[in-house]
């Protein structure tokens, strides 16, 4: 499954992506926010990180005025390897470096054009894996140290 949040600094940027996306026929989840209220990130990144960190989605969109303050909550989640990008080379690096199954984004700095371009540089690259791989497990060793309080 394919999901995506924002909060209100997001929802525009959102809206456009879910477009976006519609026109490429790729199925997104939305699971909010739906409307303009001002609400509070980590709600809207905690939807869409659990559903990762439970294996319930394999990758999934946050979006909000930066991008900043989503990425620091979902990058708590175990398993979640949320990457904030600002343009298509760190889009493309995030898939084929970090293995991303979340991207972020800011709504406040991106247009929908640039960030449909670099939404669809990130599904279209592939994990290199190799040495890349390797890193990834040390990021998993570091969970596991603070799950087994050796941090
Ligand atoms: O998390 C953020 C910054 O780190 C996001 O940009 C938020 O969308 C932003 O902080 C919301 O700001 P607002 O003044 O409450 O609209």
């Amino acid at each position: 499954m394919f999901i995506i949040a924002s909060d209100h600094g997001g929802l525009e940027l959102k809206e456009a992506i879910k477009a976006f996306l519609a026109e490429r026929k790729i199925t997104v989840s939305d699971l909010g926010t739906m409307n303009s209220d001002s609400v509070d990130y980590p709600d809207y990144a905690s939807r869409v990180a659990r559903a990762i960190t439970h294996g319930e989605a394999e990758k999934g969109i946050l979006i909000c005025g930066t991008g900043i303050g989503m990425s620091i909550a979902a990058n708590k989640f175990p398993g979640v390897r949320a990457a904030l990008i600002t343009d298509e080379f760190t889009a493309r690096m995030s898939k084929e470096h970090n293995n991303a199954n979340i991207i972020v984004m800011g709504g406040r700095v991106l247009s929908p054009e640039q960030a449909s371009a670099m939404v669809s540089v990130w599904l279209d690259a592939t994990f290199e894996g190799g040495r890349h791989q390797r890193r990834l497990e040390k990021i998993s060793e570091i969970e596991e140290d603070i799950r087994q309080g050796r941090i």
